[in-house]
């Protein structure tokens, strides 16, 4: 199969991101701006929960900007991961060898993709941060790093999920402690992609959506993130010190489907290795996921997925091929199935179980 043919916008030279902020790239993909979320008056504050919500629920993507993670250590995190990936294979034998509910995991592929008729071809750090830390001992500055690294974008990103809360106007407090978020599951994965010089077409990873509530993501200057909009391919070209953010099958659950997971891709496309670095967060692996009720109750066919241990999807997720957004299926309503009193399959009932104080 041919590589897609992409019409790619201009670059952007201009690093200052105050004048973009609460507008769009070039692309059209939503930039949100991280202080004027914390730090705006009330007005700007309100302005830019609406545009995020618009984000999530035309996109499903975006970037942030003044978001406070240092670039530095954005720097360190890629050097330190380049030279993880130059290890000798017998130093990374253990986290080779592990399986998929291990904590850290190292993996390096090539393999066919009927999803997208490509071969895919990618080296991968995958290593859970919170509610433990879990880092491979080698290099001996990646753990010191990579814990910095996530405890910065845990932050930043539980500060976007409450205004992602007040988008959906629910009570953030509530929500987060269904979701039990001061133990939110974590995982921080490198990505690298060297440049492939076989014949065939070769992609990084096929078509997928993440199994958390929300994904940041930084590269290393290539190219090569893809997300779906409107049936069509973008290619994601970041505003300079911007980071990606890209939502997650937990959140499309929680907002009852009004927040949609993206289905994203990475490509291989020059000659130059890629490398991407992703921060992911989710509920507590423990807390049972659900769409809120008040989202349920207000939607015209109700309750769009039904509750689920954010554990056993994650094991759902991870054990099954990489299919788009086929993961969903298991929690999603057939609207169109009578149950067996004759009533269609939409009761908000079971909702209200994980969001409602016992005293
Ligand atoms: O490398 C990329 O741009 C995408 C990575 C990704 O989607 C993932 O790790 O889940
Ligand atoms: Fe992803």
């Amino acid at each position: 199969m041919a590589p897609p043919s992409h019409s790619h916008s201009p670059n952007i030279s201009n690093g200052d991101c105050g004048e973009c902020a609460g507008a769009s790239s070039l692309d059209g993909i939503p930039v949100i701006d991280l202080d004027i979320l914390l730090n705006g008056d009330a007005q700007e504050r309100s302005r830019e929960i609406r545009d995020l919500g618009r984000a999530c629920e035309d996109w499903g993507f975006f970037m942030v900007v003044n978001h406070g993670v240092p670039e530095a250590l954005q720097e360190a995190v890629m050097e330190a991961c380049k030279e993880l990936y130059s290890l000798p294979r017998e130093e990374m034998a253990e986290y080779i060898a592990a399986g998929p509910k291990d904590p850290i995991r190292i993996g390096t592929g090539l393999f066919y993709s009927d999803v997208d008729d490509a071969v895919c071809r990618r080296d991968y750090v995958k290593m859970i941060a919170h509610p433990e830390f879990y880092c491979p001992a080698k290099p001996t500055n990646l753990r010191e790093i990579t814990m910095e690294y996530s405890i910065r974008t845990r932050e930043l990103l539980l500060e976007l999920m409450q205004a992602i809360f007040k988008s959906l106007e629910l009570d953030g407090g509530r929500i987060s402690e269904a979701l039990n978020l001061e133990s939110c599951f974590q995982i921080l994965v490198g990505n690298n992609y060297p440049p492939y010089a076989g014949s065939d077409w070769v992609m990084g990873i096929s078509a997928h959506s993440d199994h958390g509530l929300l994904t940041l993501l930084f590269q290393n200057g290539v190219d090569g993130l893809e997300v779906k909009r409107n049936g069509q391919w973008l290619l994601a070209k970041p505003l300079p010190g911007s980071l990606f953010i890209i939502t997650g099958d937990q959140l499309e659950i929680v907002s009852n489907g009004r927040y949609k997971a993206v289905v994203h891709r990475a490509l291989v496309l020059g000659e130059q290795t890629r490398m991407s670095f992703v921060s992911m967060i989710g509920p507590c692996l423990d807390a049972i996921v659900e769409p809120v009720p008040e989202l349920a109750r207000s939607a015209p066919q109700g309750m769009e997925f039904r509750g689920i241990k954010y554990r056993d999807y994650m094991e759902h997720q991870q054990s099954s091929r990489i299919n788009k957004k086929a993961a969903l299926d298991i929690v999603r309503v057939q609207h169109n199935i009578l149950t067996s009193q004759g009533a269609p399959n939409n009761s908000t009932e079971a909702a209200s179980a994980g969001y409602s104080h016992t005293n």
